[in-house]
Order: structure tokens, then C-alpha cells, then sequence
């Protein structure tokens, strides 16, 4: 990913992700491992900007998008993995909640989800994906607390399977990870993976307009936006500091 300052998702780039999937799902891969461009940022999640103030219409999209980047990489039939180089706060988590695997560079990162924190309440598949990897009861403390864990409680939880020296070494373990199916029929592991993730694809899918129409009336929620303004306000002010 390369999106400066902070590998956000805005509409277009959601789009670009999708097309990109698109254009990779048609080769045949062994594996895609995804890290960011960007130095001491994974990714700082979906652009405020997106749903600060927004124009109806275009939020409903974002959303749509946003669903339609997560249903095709949960379900891609090759293996996928995370090399988290940085900050991997709410949608930048979820992003690497979708892989089968992540190595996170040791430092001074967080990584967690926070939506709780903008007043904002996470959608019942992202629940899914994190209580897929950590145990329910850890999900649930996590989610309500707004919890961000450093990179030793999150391996510690569970939330990564490994800590890494830098980028070129989380890049590594991703590789090592990716070559453990080299003997395994692919047809097998893609159906295997699909039907462990069954959860959140099928709510995905299936509730895709009820899950629109929730955000969006989460998202146009008077006392959320006011959150969004003070959040938008203390991100700006950070570099005055
Ligand atoms: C069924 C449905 C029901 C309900 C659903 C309803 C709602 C669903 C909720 C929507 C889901 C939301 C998930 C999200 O992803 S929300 C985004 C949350 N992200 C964050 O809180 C991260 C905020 N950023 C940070 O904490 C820091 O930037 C970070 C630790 C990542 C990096 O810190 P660092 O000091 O290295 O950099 P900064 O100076 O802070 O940032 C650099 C520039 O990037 C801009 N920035 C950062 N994050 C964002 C963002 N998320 N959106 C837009 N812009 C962002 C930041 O302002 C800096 O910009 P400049 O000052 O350089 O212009």
C-alpha cells in the first residue's frame, strides 16, 4: 500500500484495492503478502474524511466499497499474509484480520480496533473476523474498551503470530508461511479457508444493505459527528504540538 501520509482508505482508493484484486485472483498465486509503502504506518484505517460531514451518497458507496474489498479478500482461494511495518489502528487491523497470517515489525506500534473511541460501533462481521483470532471474551474487552495493543500484547493475545525484526523479515516469515501449502492440493485449502471464514462472508453477503443502511445512520448520527469533529480536530493539532 502506498497512499500518503497514512495508507487511509478513501473511496478511490478502495476502488484501486479492488481492482487490484480482481486483476490477482485471475493469476495463479501462491500467495499475497500485504505491507505498506509508507514507514511506521501499516495503515491508519478508513479516511475520517470519508464520513466527517459527508455527502450522502458517496458515504453509502464508501461503505459498499468498503464491503466489497473485505468479501473478495476473505475469500481469495490463495494464501494471504501481513507484514505489518507500523500503525495498524481500526480498518488498518481489519485489513490485516483478513489474511491467514501477520508478523508485526517490532516497535513502537499500536494495533487494535478503536472504533469505540469515535463513538462508532464496529460492524457484526468485522466482530467476526477479530473473534475468529482471538478468543470471544478478549474480543469483546477489546472492542468495548477501544482497545490498541503494542506489539508484545498482541502477540501475546494472539492478535499476530509473530514479531519481526523489520519489514524485510516480517516480509520473510509471510514467505515461510506462504510456502507451507506448497504440497497441499489448492482446491482443498481454498475450500478449507472458506468455510472456516463462513461467518463473516456470509453476513458480508447477506446483510449488505442492512449493514449500509447501520452505517450510515451510525455514521449521520448527530452525537457521532461531533465525535468525528473533536477526532479530525486532535489528529490536526498533533504536528501544532
Ligand atoms: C452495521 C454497521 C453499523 C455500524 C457501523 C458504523 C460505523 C463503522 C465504522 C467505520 C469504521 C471505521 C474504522 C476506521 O478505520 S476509522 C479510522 C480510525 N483510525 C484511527 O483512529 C487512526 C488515526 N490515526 C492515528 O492514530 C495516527 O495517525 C497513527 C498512529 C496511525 C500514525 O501516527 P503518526 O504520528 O505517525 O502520524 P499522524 O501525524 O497522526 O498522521 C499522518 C497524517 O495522516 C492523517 N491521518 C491519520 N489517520 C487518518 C485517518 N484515519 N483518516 C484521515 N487522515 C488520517 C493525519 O491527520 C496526518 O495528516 P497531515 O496532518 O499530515 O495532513
Amino acid at each position: 500500500m502506498q497512499r500518503p501520509p497514512a495508507n487511509t482508505f478513501n473511496l478511490e482508493y478502495l476502488h484501486e484495492i479492488t481492482n487490484s484484486l480482481d486483476e490477482i485472483s485471475k493469476q495463479k498465486l501462491k500467495g499475497v503478502i500485504l505491507t505498506s509503502a509508507i514507514p511506521n504506518i501499516f495503515s491508519a484505517g478508513l479516511d475520517i474524511k470519508e464520513f466527517y460531514k459527508p455527502d450522502l451518497q458517496r458515504l453509502e458507496n464508501f461503505w459498499s466499497s468498503v464491503q466489497d474489498v473485505f468479501i473478495k479478500l476473505l475469500d481469495l482461494d490463495f494464501a494471504t499474509a501481513a507484514a505489518i511495518n507500523g500503525h495498524a489502528p481500526a480498518a488498518g487491523c481489519v485489513l490485516s484480520l483478513s489474511c491467514e497470517y501477520r508478523a508485526m515489525v517490532n516497535g513502537n506500534y499500536k494495533i487494535g480496533l478503536n472504533e469505540a473511541a469515535l463513538g462508532i460501533i464496529t460492524t457484526p462481521w468485522i466482530q467476526a473476523m477479530m473473534y475468529q483470532v482471538i478468543p470471544m471474551k478478549h474480543t469483546e474487552t477489546a472492542l468495548t474498551t477501544a482497545k490498541l495493543f503494542d506489539v508484545d500484547e498482541a502477540l501475546q493475545i494472539g492478535l499476530i503470530d509473530e514479531i519481526a525484526s523489520n519489514k524485510e523479515d516480517a516480509i520473510n516469515r509471510c514467505k515461510q508461511y506462504i510456502r507451507k501449502f506448497d504440497k497441499i492440493p489448492l482446491h482443498a485449502r481454498a475450500l478449507t479457508k472458506q468455510r472456516m471464514r463462513q461467518t463473516p462472508i456470509k453476513i458480508l453477503r447477506e446483510q449488505r444493505d442492512e449493514d449500509i443502511r447501520m452505517f450510515v445512520d451510525v455514521v449521520m448520527n448527530p452525537s457521532v459527528q461531533d465525535n468525528l469533529k473533536d477526532y479530525v480536530e486532535k489528529l490536526k493539532n498533533k504536528k501544532k504540538k
